[in-house]
């Protein structure tokens, strides 16, 4: 059984055969689909499209016993012809199921002032596909969310109309599926399939960088599109003249349309990402969680979202509510990676310059409130991210105790779980410390 694509409510799963099917349905679909919801947050019908039980040629060659009279032939004829008619049309639907990714939608896409604007040109083309931006190039960082915009698109157009013809494709299928089609003699037939396309979502368009074959049969599909007022989108992890190998051609086509960047996501788009993301999955993540993980991630939104599954993951086999103090276990070996090149020196001048004092007043012994409460942010968060211990810790703030350091601790902590103001101060220099 194979997944060959799904639309906005319908998965379409491909079996072998009839008896298959029924096998299928009887035994595992309420498995299936109960298995899908639990992933995607909502139920889908299933469909199944069935492979050709019997190798065309071999019925081809199948020699006729007997010479039939012509009337018979004729009724054959027709016969022959309905059936490839049948299967042409068969054909066409397999190869309109758009493979479009449902989780991928406008609805869950968190837009922040990273993605603000491919966000609004990929909404502006879904709403009027082929008006004003032709082709959308969306480009940006990995992970960024460009294959989850392409798709959204065309989750939109299609949830608008059921019967736009939608292919959404890597470059890299695009080129296998050339050469497979160039093996079996079949280009005409690869050719006419992205041409009678409403709309064709491209991914990762550098990756036919130096395919010179490919991009020309790219180059001809895109013409062909464009001239019939089609809209084309595509995206890649640079913009057009810096993806080296990319034929000129092609490359000044892309800049015809609309160029729209993805930037990577400050830390607020990252929280809110994560928010979302919980709450798609019905999960209770709190701030403080939240923040922690945001601030713990690259700004690869897959390395994020990976972290919030790990995490969930962990709550739900152990049976406990997420918390930050379980997030710092679960998440040590990963973020531990970024808080270890955090020193004491770094917080202590990191600190210093947001209170506007100087280091060395922060490592003294006056007892004014405006050195004791930055002293002792600056502890604790020394004690947060580094692993210097408490008499490290003591030593490198001018040679104090251990037990001032503990009581440093322990005072900010206890200000930080009722004083939400106070909180955010902490927070904040903790953002400069990972920026
Ligand atoms: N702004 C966002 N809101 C919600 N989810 C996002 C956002 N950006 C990215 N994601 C999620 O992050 C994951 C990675 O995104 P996506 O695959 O779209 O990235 P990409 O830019 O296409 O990466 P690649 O360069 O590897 O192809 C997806 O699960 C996507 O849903």
């Amino acid at each position: 059984m194979k997944f060959l694509g799904a639309t906005i409510d319908t998965i379409v799963l491909g079996v072998p055969s009839s008896f298959f099917q029924k096998w299928v349905t009887d035994k595992y679909l309420a498995m299936i689909k109960e298995a899908i919801s639990a992933v995607n947050g909502k139920s889908y019908q299933i469909e199944f499209h069935i492979a050709e039980e019997k190798p065309e040629a071999a019925t081809e060659a199948k020699p006729e016993k007997e010479a039939k009279p012509s009337r018979e032939k004729d009724k054959d004829k027709d016969r022959d012809k309905d059936k490839e008619k049948e299967k042409d049309k068969e054909k066409d639907k397999k190869e309109l199921v758009p493979n479009l990714n449902p989780k991928y939608t406008f609805e869950s896409f968190v837009s922040g002032p990273s993605n603000q604007f491919a966000y609004a040109a990929s909404q502006a083309v879904a709403n009027k596909p082929a008006t004003n931006y032709n082709p959308l190039f969306i480009y940006g960082g990995v992970g960024l969310g460009k294959t989850h915009l392409v798709n959204a698109i065309g989750n939109h157009i299609l949830a608008k109309n059921p019967k736009a013809k939608i292919c959404y494709y890597s470059s890299e299928k695009f080129m296998n599926e050339m050469i497979n089609s160039l093996r079996y003699k079949k280009m005409d037939e690869f050719r006419n399939k992205f041409r009678k396309m409403d709309l064709l979502l491209i991914d990762d368009i550098q990756f036919m960088a130096g395919k010179e074959a490919t991009q020309e049969e790219f180059f001809h599909t895109f013409n062909a599109l464009y001239e019939s007022h089609k809209q084309i989108v595509v995206t890649s992890d640079k913009f057009p003249k810096d993806i080296p190998g990319l034929e000129e051609r092609l490359r000044s086509r892309f800049e015809w349309g609309l160029i729209a960047d993805i930037q990577p996501p400050g830390i607020e788009t990252k929280v809110a990402i994560l928010k979302k993301k919980s709450d798609m999955h019905a999960v209770n993540l709190p701030d403080d969680v939240a923040l922690f993980l945001a601030e713990g991630a690259n700004s690869n939104i897959r390395e994020l979202e990976g972290m919030l599954i790990r995490l969930e993951a962990f709550a739900s086999l152990t049976g406990q509510e997420i918390t930050l103090s379980m997030a710092r276990e679960v998440m040590k070996d990963i973020i531990v990676e970024k808080t270890r090149d955090i020193t004491v020196e770094m917080i202590q001048k990191t600190v210093a310059e947001h209170f506007r004092i100087k280091v060395s007043e922060l490592k003294s012994d006056k007892r004014i409130k405006t050195l004791v409460v930055p002293r002792q942010i600056a502890i604790y968060i020394c004690r947060e991210l580094t692993k210097a211990s408490y008499p490290e810790i003591g030593e490198k703030f001018g040679g104090k105790d251990h037990s001032t350091i503990i009581h440093s601790v322990k005072k900010i902590e206890k200000q930080l779980a009722g004083d939400d103001e106070f909180k955010a101060t902490v927070e904040d220099i903790r953002k400069k410390l990972f920026t």
